[in-house]
């Protein structure tokens, strides 16, 4: 297959190695010419992924027409922050029985929306058939290490989950299919602000009991808001819930644990984030989530308190104490 990756961060590289991996003839798209040129000559993406060869099959171009140009999958793998302006670009390049596919996990801050939600406004409603979210526990370098990883590809049309679940599946990595396209999407986005809660309660030196009731009463947040906005339940036990919440608020890799960490030492959000060229989608999804809380008067204690440390100045110990003194309550709805 053709297959276009929008997006030269990690993901994006990684995707592009395993796909020419598969057989795949692969065009990744560079939002930066340079970077693009520097691919195609060192074969390697020294930012973001040292030491992994680019295969012959993948050829970098910073065009979105020539990287779409005859595509039959077109795969996202940008920031949530720039899906807006990328889809718009992409108006005209996307072939009528092209796939899209979303790699990215957050939601727009301003208006509280997936990225399929942004793609039906930007491209089309009727093409929202052929949209498939990719998520589920998976580091880039660990994925490229070889590590058995196992992630999701969700669409409302199931069979075209099916196609991207085939297209991707190699060696290592193993794609389920489902068909709850909005539980995935809010799953990999929701687990990132709850990721930085993780981080805070590591940087500030908790312990074992406090993580665990972090990922679980997180499970809880992210559970209710995902079935408000119409997702499933379920799926939060599967791998794009539970399995990535887990991976991100324990895994040394997450770039939002580390903010989260960084924070709960001490330091300020601005100098953690003048030290790192990668995104954490957690700061920005942070905002999206409290806003659809409010919008569908969900209760999310943790994502109120992350945002308060994040947007308000709030103490990262106060936060704690404060998520701790709440009234008491049963534990199930
Ligand atoms: N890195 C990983 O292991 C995984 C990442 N993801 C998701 O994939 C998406 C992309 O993440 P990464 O590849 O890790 O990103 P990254 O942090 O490695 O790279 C981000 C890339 O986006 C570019 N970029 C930044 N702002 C942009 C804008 N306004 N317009 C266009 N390009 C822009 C940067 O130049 C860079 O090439 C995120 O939503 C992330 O949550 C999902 C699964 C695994
Ligand atoms: O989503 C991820 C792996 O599944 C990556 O998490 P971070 O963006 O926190 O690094």
């Amino acid at each position: 297959m053709r297959i276009a990756i929008v997006g030269a961060g990690s993901w994006g590289t990684a995707l592009s190695i395993i796909a020419a991996h598969k057989g795949h003839t692969v065009r990744l798209w560079a939002r930066r010419a340079e970077l693009a040129e520097r691919l195609n000559l060192e074969r390697e993406n020294g930012d973001y992924l040292p030491q992994q060869k680019l295969p012959e099959e993948v050829q970098a171009t910073a065009s979105l027409a020539e990287a779409t140009r005859g595509a039959e999958i077109v795969l996202y793998a940008s920031p949530s922050h720039a899906a807006r302006e990328i889809l718009r670009a992409l108006h005209g390049h996307l072939a009528r029985e092209a796939l899209f596919v979303s790699a990215a996990k957050g939601i727009e801050a301003e208006t509280g929306k997936r990225i399929s939600e942004i793609f039906a406004e930007e491209l089309s409603e009727m093409a929202v058939e052929r949209f498939v979210a990719l998520s589920g526990p998976s580091f880039a370098r660990e994925v490229l290490a070889g590590y058995p990883t196992a992630i999701v590809a969700a669409s409302r049309a199931i069979e075209n989950a099916r196609l991207v679940q085939t297209a991707l599946s190699h060696a290592n990595l193993r794609l389920y299919a489902n068909d709850d396209l909005i539980g995935t999407e809010m799953g990999g986005a929701v687990k990132n602000v709850i990721a930085l809660a993780a981080g805070m309660v590591v940087g500030l030196g908790l312990g074992t009991n406090s993580l665990a009731a972090l990922i679980t009463r997180g499970l809880a947040e992210m559970t209710r808001l995902t079935v408000a906005v119409g997702g499933r339940a379920e799926t939060m036990l599967g791998l794009a819930g539970v399995g990535d919440l887990v991976l991100t608020c324990t895994g040394e890799l997450s770039r939002n644990r580390y903010v989260g960490r960084e924070l709960g030492r001490g330091r300020k959000l601005e100098d953690v984030m003048c030290g790192m060229h990668e995104v954490a989608e957690g700061i920005r999804t942070a905002r999206a989530v409290r806003l659809l809380a409010e919008r569908y008067a969900v209760r999310m204690p943790i994502t109120e308190a992350v945002h308060a440390v994040i947007y308000e100045g709030k103490n990262v110990r106060a936060a704690v104490d404060d998520l701790m003194a709440r009234p008491l309550r049963d534990e199930f709805d």
